[in-house]
């Protein structure tokens, strides 16, 4: 932080650490944490004219954007509570962000709800899903599908490194889902026992590329292969606006000790001297839209190569730079 930069609340600095350590994770789950946290900074905020209000606001979504680059839902999140900021006074600023922080967080609860209930329509009574990673919106379409009375199965990937199967299983139990665990590396074998591949997403771009936890892309093809139809559940929230514009999304690379310990390091390099050796941990990649057969939002359900024309619609008149940048 510069010495100019104004002093930021401890929820905007605890949104922040938890986002980037991954304490809170998940596209819809980091956008819906850091309209949050906008929200109370602005609540407590001690600024002594709007300028200073609206400065501290900027630098709240500035650090809280620094955190993860590749799920387009945290910036799309702070683009809107900041672009409702509005008033001449510091008690009307402060009013107009925590209530567009109010709405954003409506809007995002109420599209999943809408979105499950289409990818629901997708799900039929008995079948089986195969899921990769934790994706709030992909279990949306579960719940839906069981509140429709259908019974659905899941084989859930584990997910490598960090294992957010786990968290999928757990939520898929709790709705007693029969759940089978499998290592990443035995999806290909259980395909042939899977109706649908149900995969979430972090970042759509506007060729209709899916950006989703590393691994996807591979499921993706295996599951083509097999002839398995991809479904990809994401609000609009997860389309990338840049890349209507020739941008890619950057895909994160995390830090390597979530792969290897010190001591597994060590334990490889054995007596060797000199460098050890590489370790890379990209968290996404890109599946191209011909492995897709529909991505799901709130608006309906889109082949891929389609979802520009939503995202004209959605994004055309948005012009200039970023809000927390002016
Ligand atoms: O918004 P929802 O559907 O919950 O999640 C979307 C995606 O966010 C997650 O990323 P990470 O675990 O934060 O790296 C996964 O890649 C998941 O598919």
């Amino acid at each position: 932080m510069s010495r100019t930069d104004p002093e930021l609340h401890e929820s905007v600095e605890g949104a922040a650490a938890d986002i980037a350590s991954m304490e809170i994770r998940g596209a819809a789950t980091i956008a819906d944490a850091a309209a949050e946290a906008l929200a109370a900074q602005a609540e407590d905020s001690d600024a002594d004219d709007p300028d200073e209000f609206r400065a501290e606001m900027r630098a709240a979504a500035r650090r809280l954007r620094e955190t993860r680059p590749t799920a387009v839902s945290l910036p799309n999140s702070l683009r809107y509570v900041l672009r409702g900021m509005d008033g001449e006074t510091v008690p009307e600023l402060r009013e107009s962000v925590v209530e567009s922080a109010r709405e954003f967080r409506r809007e995002l609860d109420q599209a999943q709800e809408n979105l499950g209930r289409i990818g629901a329509n997708r799900l039929r009574d008995g079948d089986t899903v195969m899921t990769h990673c934790h994706s709030t919106d992909a279990l949306s379409c579960v719940e839906k599908a069981l509140e429709q009375g259908k019974d659905i199965s899941a084989i859930v990937k584990e997910t490598r490194p960090r294992k957010q199967g786990h968290i999928t299983a757990r939520q898929l139990r709790e709705w007693d889902v029969p759940v089978t665990l499998v290592v990443d590396n035995a999806a290909r074998r259980y395909l042939d026992e899977v109706d649908h591949v149900l995969v979430g997403a972090d970042s759509i771009a506007a060729d209709g590329s899916v950006i989703n936890k590393v691994g996807t892309s591979g499921l993706a093809v295996n599951a083509r292969e097999r002839g398995v139809p991809i479904m990809v559940a994401a609000q609009t929230l997860k389309l990338h606006p840049d890349t209507m514009t020739g941008h890619t999304v950057e895909i994160e690379m995390r830090d390597e000790r979530e792969v290897l310990t010190e001591d597994e390091e060590a334990e490889i390099n054995g007596d060797a001297d000199g460098e050890g050796f590489a370790v890379e941990n990209p968290a996404f990649d890109v599946t191209p839209p011909r492995y897709v057969d529909a991505i799901v939002t709130e608006r309906g359900q889109f082949p891929p190569e389609s979802i520009v024309t939503l995202m004209r619609e959605l994004f055309g008149d948005q012009q200039g730079g970023e809000p927390w940048e002016e």
